[in-house]
């Protein structure tokens, strides 16, 4: 536990992973701008002061990297993946301590931040892998003397903006692709929760990425970061993790320099369940895709939409479920769910509970206003509507609203009728059902009788307002490179 009697370095076996400097170009800085407070969402104190970079300061890391980015691209595939492959080890070895510090500055029960620890690792690993199989390609001439090559070569310098919600995996699921396809990059992680990316950098130093091809460069000023990345002639590559309002801003400033984009972006998952549908099965989806991380992941469930005859018994069965997971401070063993990541969150699901009762949904369970700072009761609400504001927008919390369906093709339209479309979940046992659901889902991932979908292996990304590019498996390394063709005449 952390308290005013504990601080966090004690808790760690190595404490130099708690590092609160910027890395740039392989040495540790202050920040010229100072430092900035990282606070503990479960108590909201202080618990670290980090560097706080200057614009010029990230212009300096992209510099660097600049410079270090063609000797990073001649090392052999087999070199990259060995480096990549230590620095994976390094995280599993320290899987504990990583987790410590991810649970302290994000609030995720630990064995949460354990799991994500492993998640992100795999990044490194698989990406690492696929360092060694960059193919080309040969195609068959369009003329007798013409011989058609096609090769891939690294985009460049990669600058990457994540999120608070996965702070290390997030940030791993970019730099691993990244460093595989012989890019060098430049990270800024969230102002909530920088000591899970300074601790992968000073793994990352002990693992032998050479100087300046991984800089992580704390800020508080995400604004003036994002315009440096954007602006900079020598970035080529902008990978970001967010909202949809802040991916427009990015898009729009990257469209000056032509730059190549990934983002992804905001979720409004449906979560659907059949007639026919194993309800357990489907009330245990419901928990790990909902409740994960409290709610606040971009492919939790949004929107659980039930049909008819099964409506009342999954509700029932969700809220025994959802009465028995345990609130508390995550570094506690046993929690399952931490608070939010700040009392803003908390408003946001109050507001978002609020307006759903107000026009006639009901409350099955939680809603209280009795936890303290960052805390939340889970909610379920039963009898919700499309004109409610959860159904359009992602609540990001511990709130289950449930929607009342009568068709298959009423719940399609529904599940289909918002600007998003990064993952969706339903659950049903027929299988022309489940063949014509898949594949009307306008959406860039389907769960199908299962909640958790996230893997290092599979692209993971979203369609329409939800994002551009994939992350994940060989996809994940394709956005990080370019096709050369090469025209031969002999
Ligand atoms: N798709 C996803 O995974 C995520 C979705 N969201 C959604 O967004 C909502 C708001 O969350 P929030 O964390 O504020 O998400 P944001 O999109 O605001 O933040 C994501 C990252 O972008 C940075 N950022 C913010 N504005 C700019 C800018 N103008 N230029 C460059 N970088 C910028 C943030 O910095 P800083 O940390 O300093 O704010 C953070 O590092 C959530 O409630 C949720 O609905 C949020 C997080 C992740
Ligand atoms: O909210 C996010 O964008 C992170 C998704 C985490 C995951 O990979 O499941």
């Amino acid at each position: 536990m952390l308290d005013e009697t504990t601080n966090l370095k004690s808790l760690l076996r190595d404490p130099d992973l708690l590092a609160e400097r910027a890395y740039v170009n392989g040495q540790w800085v202050d920040g010229e701008n100072g430092a900035f407070d990282v606070t503990n969402p479960a108590r909201g104190d202080v618990i670290a002061r980090v560097a706080d970079c200057s614009r010029t300061q990230v212009a300096g890391a992209i510099d660097a990297a600049h410079a270090a980015q063609k000797d990073w691209a001649a090392h052999t595939g087999k070199e990259r993946a060995a480096i990549l492959r230590r620095w994976f080890e390094l995280m599993m070895e320290h899987q504990e301590d990583l987790a410590i510090l991810m649970t302290a500055e994000q609030g995720k029960p630990l064995a949460e931040s354990r799991g994500e620890i492993a998640y992100a690792a795999a990044f490194i690993e698989f990406s690492g892998e696929e360092a060694k199989r960059i193919y080309g390609e040969t195609i068959p001439g369009h003329q007798r003397d013409k011989r058609i090559t096609v090769i891939r070569q690294p985009v460049g310098v990669a600058a990457s903006i994540t999120p608070w919600n996965f702070p290390s995996s997030m940030i791993t699921r970019k730099a691993g692709p990244a460093l595989a396809a012989g890019c060098t990059f430049v990270g800024r992680p969230a102002s909530e929760t920088p000591l899970s990316a300074t601790a992968l950098a000073v793994l990352a130093e002990r693992a032998g990425v050479p100087a300046g091809v991984l800089s992580i460069v704390p800020s508080s000023r995400s604004s003036e970061i994002g315009k440096e990345f954007c602006e900079n002639p020598k970035v080529r590559k902008l990978t970001f993790t967010g909202s949809t309002e802040v991916g427009r801003i990015l898009l729009r400033q990257a469209a000056d320099q032509v730059m190549k984009c990934s983002m992804e972006l905001g979720g409004n998952a449906p979560f659907i369940v059949f007639d026919d549908a194993d309800l357990d099965a489907a009330v245990e989806g419901a928990i790990q895709s909902k409740f994960r991380n409290n709610g606040q992941t971009c492919v939790c469930a949004n929107r659980i939409y039930v049909q008819s005859g099964v409506y009342d018994t999954f509700a029932e069965k969700l809220a025994k479920r959802v009465r028995e997971l345990r609130v508390g401070d995550g570094l506690e063993e046993g929690v399952q769910l931490g608070p939010l990541i700040n009392e803003g969150a908390v408003k946001k699901v109050r507001e978002h509970i609020s307006d759903a009762t107000a026009k006639g949904a009901k409350i099955v369970l939680g809603g209280e206003d009795d936890l303290p700072g960052a805390f939340l009761r889970p909610t379920v609400l039963a009898g919700v509507t499309q004109e409610m504001a959860v159904a359009t927008e992602e609540t990001f919390g511990p709130l289950a609203p449930l929607f009342r369906f009568e068709t298959e093709e009423e719940a399609i339209a529904l599940a289909n009728d918002t600007i998003y479309g990064l993952a969706s979940y339903f659950y049903a046992r027929d299988i022309s059902r489940i063949t014509r659901v898949q594949e009307g889902l306008e959406y860039g991932i389907v769960g199908v009788n299962t909640g958790l979908i996230s893997t290092e292996v599979a692209p993971f990304g979203g369609v329409k307002q939800s994002g551009l590019g994939r992350e994940g498996g060989h996809y994940g390394v394709e956005e990080f490179l370019e096709v050369k063709y090469i025209c031969t005449s002999v």
